[in-house]
């Protein structure tokens, strides 16, 4: 069965990778009658997903332009392939985007002109049940976005301590009950494993005393399980800062966040970019010869009304847009950035690849 993605912010996201003018205060008076002229260069597309964005910036660039686009997920890679077939600007890598430094220089690419970074889920991994992300749907407990490796949810679950689950659970999901859930979670598997998601759905329903108008008991679980298991914020603190590396100057960064530990990283990192000496001051591990501004803010764009009336998705969503100065990185700064995020983030401790 083939399950659609109905894509979210597409054209102010695209609009802020290739319109010279985007963030301006005053836009430059087009020439009558004249398209848009196509942008030159290499661009990313960190969340394939279905290539919503994609299409949209591929009919935006020349025919020299290129666009390496970046999942995790197998049936992602699949359709990216297929766009790659109907298009040869397409460059496609299977894996996360937080190793974009390492992947755009085996393509012997160096630098690049636009990022773009649809975070989170895709609406056919919450909507075919045999993904397990979703609480409303049976299907085993996975929520894996790389199918092909790595432990499910399942299989975390079974050997997690309720220590652990309990801080995941409370960071990732912001969820009063945390230790609850935690508890009743080991204290099931003694008897039974948790096979499904409803099997997990209806565990933690049975704990959760007081309920959010309008939202299931076990969505901040749910959510704070896949974001651990995705190692999603770790994902996120490396390729910000990467992306200082790689963007070329003038180059835009355009990140679409849908709960606000992601919009939280996204909006420290521009601003520690964008206001060195302030971001010094707060978190003291930058160079102590703070470079000027690395980046510069454009601003940040939310839904309208009928975006959101129309997707239910889009009700969350933030898109924040920086642009590239032309200060040169200080060597270590990236290395600064990744762990200023860990800090912002919080998830330094319960980070996979933090205790490794
Ligand atoms: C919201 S969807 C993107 C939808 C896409 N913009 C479109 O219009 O079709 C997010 C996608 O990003 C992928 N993803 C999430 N985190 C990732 C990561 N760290 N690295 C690579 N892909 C990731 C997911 O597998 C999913 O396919």
């Amino acid at each position: 069965m083939e399950f659609l993605h109905r894509s979210v912010l597409l054209e102010p996201t695209v609009n802020a990778l290739v319109d010279p003018d985007f963030g301006a205060k005053r836009k430059r008076e087009p020439a009558t009658g004249m398209p848009p002229a196509l942008a030159e260069g290499v661009f990313v597309d960190g969340t394939f997903g279905r290539g919503g964005h994609s299409r949209l910036l591929l009919s935006r660039l020349s025919a020299q332009a290129r666009l390496v686009v970046f999942d995790k997920d197998p049936q992602a890679i699949e359709a990216a392939h297929a766009l790659q077939r109907e298009d040869a600007r397409v460059m496609v890598v299977h894996g996360g985007f937080g190793s974009m430094p390492q992947e755009l220089e085996r393509l012997g690419l160096e630098k690049v002109d636009g990022v773009m970074l649809d975070l989170g889920f895709s609406s056919p991994q919450i909507d075919d049940a045999s993904r397990g992300f979703s609480f409303m749907r049976e299907g085993p407990l996975d929520m894996r976005m790389d199918t092909s490796s790595g432990l499910t949810a399942a299989q975390w679950l079974a050997q997690v301590s309720v220590e652990e689950l309990k801080e995941v659970i409370a960071k990732y999901g912001e969820e009063r009950f945390a230790f609850q859930i935690a508890k009743a979670v080991v204290a099931r598997r003694e008897s039974r494993p948790l096979r499904t998601t409803l099997d997990l759905a209806e565990l933690v329903a049975s704990v959760v005393r007081t309920r959010e108008k309008g939202q299931h008991p076990a969505t901040r679980t749910f959510q704070a399980i896949r974001i651990h298991i995705n190692e999603e914020l770790e994902e996120l603190a490396l390729a910000l800062a990467a992306v200082l590396k790689v963007l070329a100057p003038g180059g835009r960064l355009a990140v679409i966040s849908f709960h606000s530990l992601e919009d939280r990283m996204v909006k420290q990192c521009i601003a520690a970019a964008a206001k060195p000496a302030e971001a010094q001051a707060r978190l003291p591990i930058f160079e102590k010869d703070m470079p000027q501004p690395i980046l510069r803010s454009l601003g940040r764009i939310l839904p309208t009304a009928e975006q959101a009336a129309d997707n239910v998705r889009a009700r969350s969503a933030v898109l924040r847009v920086a642009e590239r100065t032309a200060t040169p990185l200080p060597k270590d700064q990236g290395a600064s950035f990744v762990t200023a995020m860990r800090l912002v983030s919080g998830q330094a401790a319960t980070s996979k690849r933090g205790r490794r």
